[in-house]
């Protein structure tokens, strides 16, 4: 049922997220009349923040490092202030066996061999990284050979020792939240070269996860939905997208429609690929959504009322081939009145271990923290988690995997506009793919696109 007072706006964005925030507070900018329509009671899609004790826990994207411009921009412009990361110290590493040894740096001391191996196949995924096309993947030299293999078949391949095998495993667990069968080489290459390098999103110092904002990552999209105001539309869930001749008609669920000339889908292609379109999408497009699962992530921050593991020397940072946690790291806020973890849990790896509430994940979380930094990190003073798989409008996180063959054979489809339907999101991102500086890069490349579209003019 549509109602009968159909409000207009240029431009409706689908989903109040950084990329979709970004994208209309651009075309606001250029004073075109825009309206956000987000599913949740709440902006920030996949940033979120709880308060514990009057402080901000980042339940979803919070690091940012060098290189991520345009989220440092809109951090400073909206007077975010940003800390290092606590490093100092040693961290330590978890063995298959259980043994616990400490390392500095982003490597564990493994045995020379291994780590000989580790380094070759980094450097030559770098080497392979640097021939990617952040463009137009697809249009990489010996993309199709790329694109037919797995990062596991890869890893097998190229690394000659078991433990350098599980160390470059353990490394892509960690930054896709999916098993390194799951994705397709070109895509592991792609996202490391959109960021920069492989080194680049591993690390730590001059890496991705160098900064965290203080109070908080979702005061990005707070600030942006503030410039925003009654343009942002909250718990109104896009259902249907009706394309006419001279204009286009985006459906909620509770049936209310809004007519606009253009809108902006800013939302993962999983979910973009659950709205009815009318007239369907070209058989490309809905291919592709077909094939982008999310990564499958439980985000854990525990909090102690103080970071104890510093006295004695320890970073909090970890890594663990025993797992079920792969890393651990320190996020306290400063000043250090509080000791903050973070760590994720693979939703996958938490159903296998028969982990199905958020008690028995708290006992296995505690008991792996307890292993690693002893009795005191089994008493933490609050344990949070959010289940990105388990949130109908996320669908998992951290972003979109591209299984074998999707980008060779669906990745045109990514970016280009059907009708009036533009397309943004983290996912597609040209620079740091999956990460909060590449959401709010595509919501700005969407508005530049959408000024762009002349296919018909902007006033409905
Ligand atoms: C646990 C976790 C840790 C992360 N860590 C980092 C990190 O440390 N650093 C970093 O840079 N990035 C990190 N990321 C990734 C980063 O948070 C995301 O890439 C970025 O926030 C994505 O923004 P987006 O606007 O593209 O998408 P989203 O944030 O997913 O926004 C999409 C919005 O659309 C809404 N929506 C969905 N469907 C509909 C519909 N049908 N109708 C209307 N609205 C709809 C959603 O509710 C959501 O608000 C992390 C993400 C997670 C979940």
């Amino acid at each position: 049922m549509i109602h009968q007072t159909s409000p207009s706006a240029d431009v409706v964005v689908v989903g109040a997220g950084l990329a979709g925030l970004s994208c209309a507070r651009e075309l606001l900018r250029d004073g075109i009349d825009v309206l956000v329509c987000e599913a949740r009671t709440r902006v920030g899609g996949r940033v979120e923040n709880v308060e514990v004790d009057g402080e901000a826990v980042d339940l979803g994207g919070q690091f940012l490092g060098p290189g991520q411009d345009r989220a440092y921009a809109l951090a400073g412009e909206l007077g975010v202030p940003v800390f290092r990361m606590y490093t100092s110290g040693t961290h330590l590493a978890e063995d298959l066996s259980g043994r616990i040894r400490r390392f500095r740096g982003t490597v564990p001391r493994l045995s020379p061999v291994a780590l000989l191996d580790f380094a070759q196949a980094e450097a030559r995924f770098e080497h392979l990284a640097r021939t990617v096309d952040t463009e137009a993947p697809w249009r990489t030299r010996d993309a199709e050979r790329l694109d037919t293999q797995t990062l596991a078949g890869w890893i097998r391949r190229t690394l000659r020792t078991a433990n350098g095998r599980r160390l470059f495993a353990l490394a892509a667990r960690v930054l896709w939240a999916c098993e390194p069968s799951e994705l397709s080489l070109l895509h592991a290459l792609f996202y490391a070269r959109s960021a920069g390098s492989l080194r680049a999103v591993m690390a730590t110092e001059n890496g991705a996860q160098q900064d965290l904002l203080v109070g908080g990552a979702h005061q990005l999209a707070a600030g942006l939905a503030d410039q925003l105001g009654e343009r942002v539309r909250l718990a109104m869930p896009i259902r249907r997208i009706v394309q006419q001749d001279d204009e286009v008609r985006v459906v909620a669920e509770s049936g209310q429609s809004v007519r606009a000339a253009r809108v902006v889908v800013a939302i993962p292609p999983t979910l973009a690929g659950r709205i009815d379109y009318d007239p369907p999408l070209p058989p490309g497009r809905d291919g592709l959504t077909q094939r982008l699962a999310m990564g499958s992530t439980i985000k854990c921050m525990i909090v102690y009322p103080e970071p104890f593991w510093r006295a004695t020397g320890l970073s909090g940072h970890a890594l663990s081939l025993r797992g079920p946690l792969a890393a651990v790291a320190d996020s306290s806020p400063p000043p250090a009145r509080r000791g903050v973890l973070v760590s994720v849990l693979e939703a996958g790896v938490a159903r296998r271990l028969g982990t199905n509430t958020v008690s028995e994940r708290r006992a296995l979380v505690l008991d792996e923290l307890t292993r690693l930094f002893g009795p005191q990190a089994g008493n933490p003073s609050a344990y949070l988690e959010r289940d990105w798989s388990a949130e109908p409008f996320t669908r998992g996180a951290y972003s979109a995997l591209f299984p074998t063959g999707a980008w060779t054979q669906y990745g045109p489809a990514l970016r280009a506009p059907v009708g009036r339907i533009h397309w943004a999101g983290s996912e597609t991102a040209t620079r740091w793919y999956g990460y909060i500086d590449g959401a709010i890069r595509s919501g700005e490349a969407a508005a530049d696109a959408v000024r762009a579209d002349r296919t018909a003019p902007l006033t409905t």
